[in-house]
């Protein structure tokens, strides 16, 4: 067992994440820099959450219904950095220091130690993504994926890249075998892609993922912070993930 690391002091963001990854998620606990997380099993399944949702009158489903997916699937408007997973999602941008937004959240929650290890990656390129070690969050690790700016005007080339973001960080997962990821509402912040738009992408993204890989996941989680993106995602997902 690496030697006991205090995360709040250290400076080593190696030994730090060393230390971490030798502790059972009990011990783990005791690092959080929050104690009001949300554990995995707090957060229901689609299959469940979206028995009253229902998708626009003059909408159809775009998939047929598949229950297992749902089961594979959440939905909640929450801070990220509280929720107590395999990994979070960063929508950083390219030079993977950090920033504002929800990037902002992510580091200030982590601690120092993840800035440090971020600046041994070299940076991103848009669409691509990169894992670091979580350190004092709930999740055990950050996948940093760099989302399209768009300014408001996303073309064929950004709704590439956007879905190319959470493909990167699903591979990525499945890499390092986590079975539970949450994504933030990339790029729909500061890199101004439409919320509709983007969750679109995210949703269609999401059920072509899942019908591929479906087994190797225990949850794949939207995880929203605006109460517009909740009401788009309540309404767009009778559309890609129906329940009947
Ligand atoms: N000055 C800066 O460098 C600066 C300023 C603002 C934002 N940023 C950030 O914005 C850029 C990325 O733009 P983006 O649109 O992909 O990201 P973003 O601007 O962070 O927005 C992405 C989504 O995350 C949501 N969000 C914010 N906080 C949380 C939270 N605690 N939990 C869950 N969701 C949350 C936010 O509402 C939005 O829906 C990066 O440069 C990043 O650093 C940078």
């Amino acid at each position: 067992m690496a030697a006991k690391v205090d995360l709040v002091t250290a400076t080593d963001w190696r030994e730090a994440k060393a230390f971490l990854q030798g502790l059972s998620p009990k011990q783990r606990r005791q690092h959080y820099f929050t104690r009001d997380f949300l554990a995995l099993k707090s957060v229901e399944p689609w299959r469940r959450a979206g028995k009253g949702a229902r998708a626009p009158p003059d909408e159809t489903p775009r998939f047929p219904p598949a229950p297992a997916l749902a089961e594979k699937l959440s939905l909640l408007r929450h801070d990220i950095t509280r929720l107590e997973v395999d990994a979070i999602v960063n929508a950083a941008n390219s030079s993977l220091l950090g920033g504002g937004g929800v990037d902002g959240c992510i580091h200030r929650a982590a601690g120092e130690l993840l800035g440090a290890e971020c600046r041994s990656l070299g940076g991103c390129e848009t669409g691509g993504a990169k894992l670091t070690c979580g350190y004092r969050l709930p999740a055990r690790y950050v996948i940093h994926a760099v989302g399209p700016v768009a300014g408001g005007q996303p073309g064929p080339t950004e709704e590439a890249q956007l879905e190319s973001c959470y493909r990167s960080s699903l591979r990525l997962a499945l890499e390092h075998r986590l079975r539970s990821v949450a994504f933030p509402c990339i790029s729909t912040g500061v890199f101004g892609y439409p919320s509709e738009a983007a969750a679109d992408v995210v949703l269609r993204t999401l059920r072509l993922w899942l019908e591929e890989n479906a087994a190797k996941v225990d949850r794949i989680l939207i995880c929203v912070f605006l109460e517009k993106d909740e009401e788009i995602y309540r309404s767009k997902l009778p559309l890609y993930f129906p329940l009947a």
